[in-house]
């Protein structure tokens, strides 16, 4: 069993009552000295918690909370020896899902006593890594007003897409795609490393964790019907050959917007710009799944 370390965010998905230390000495065994428990206080906090974990020697770091909880510690772990290990409590849990880690709380902690060891690439926007998924537009607006919402849930998600969906407009954008030059509208622009958004929401289905590179996902206006067919195919995973959407595979790409659009990364929206530039570092991370 591999030297552990959870990191436990308190603030993560569904309000949950589970006694995560008690299931994590049920399941993951009780020997206390392979493992440690530390929680996180603040947003950012896991960046720190992992990087210390690493340092101290820590084979396995367990981000337990969902994409946003996986990025933190995912950032906090690039660049050392340690492998991440995920426990979904998230509400998307798109890397989790991506990598086929069990949700159930004891099967998770039960695969992660004896995990497979293998690394996957890192996606960086603007010098933020994203594991999952970064993107502009529709998508980071609604990440936006989410975060302002005051409740979270899928109840929630769907109440703010609606709303914002009448709001929202695409803007104009230059893409250069390793080369290949694009002139367009903008309404959903996503970068995809894994396949899907979280809740089985699958943005680039064909998307590979190991391929070197990013599935580029384009939507240049989503009229009402066009709507209905991206959700569906979303759901379904057939997107790509919805023909609703544009698809390219590229290791890096540069945006140039007519307007400040937001953006964001692994689901947490991270404000305005109008020149993104996005790029793959392949097989940057060690990952115990
Ligand atoms: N102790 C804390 N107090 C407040 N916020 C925290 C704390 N620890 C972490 N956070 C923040 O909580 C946010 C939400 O966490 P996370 O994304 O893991 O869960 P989620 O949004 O429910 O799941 P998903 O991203 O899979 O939908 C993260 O952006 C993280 O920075």
């Amino acid at each position: 069993m591999p030297k552990t370390c959870f990191i436990l965010n308190p603030k993560a998905g569904p309000s949950r009552r589970h006694d995560m230390p008690a299931l994590i000495a049920q399941h993951f065994g009780a020997r206390e000295a392979d493992y440690e428990i530390r929680q996180t206080e603040y947003a950012g906090h896991a960046v720190e918690l992992a990087r210390t974990a690493a340092a101290e020697g820590f084979a396995v770091v367990a981000a337990v909370g969902g994409d946003g909880t996986v990025n933190e510690v995912g950032r906090g772990l690039l660049g050392t020896d340690a492998a991440m290990g995920i426990i979904p409590q998230g509400s998307g849990n798109g890397l989790a899902r991506h990598l086929k880690v069990p949700l159930g709380l004891p099967a998770a902690l039960r695969r992660l006593a004896a995990p497979a060891f293998s690394r996957m690439d890192v996606g960086v926007m603007n010098g933020h890594p994203f594991f999952c998924t970064a993107g502009l537009g529709f998508d980071a607006h609604v990440s936006q007003h989410f975060a302002q919402a005051g409740s979270r849930g899928l109840s929630t998600y769907l109440r703010v897409t609606l709303r914002e969906y009448r709001r929202f407009r695409a803007v104009p954008v230059e893409v250069d795609l390793a080369g290949q030059h694009l002139a367009t509208d903008c309404y959903v622009l996503a970068f995809a490393n894994a396949s899907q958004y979280g809740n089985n929401a699958y943005i680039a289905p064909l998307a590979d964790l190991r391929d070197g590179q990013l599935d580029v996902c384009l939507i240049d206006a989503l009229p009402a019907g066009r709507a209905f067919r991206v959700s569906l195919a979303m759901a379904l995973g057939t997107l790509p050959q919805s023909k609703a959407a544009e698809y390219f595979r590229v290791p890096q790409a540069r945006v140039q917007a007519a307007a400040p659009i937001g953006f964001h990364v692994d689901g947490d929206y991270l404000g305005h710009a109008t020149e993104f530039e996005v790029e793959l570092m392949p097989l940057a991370l060690a990952v115990a799944v």
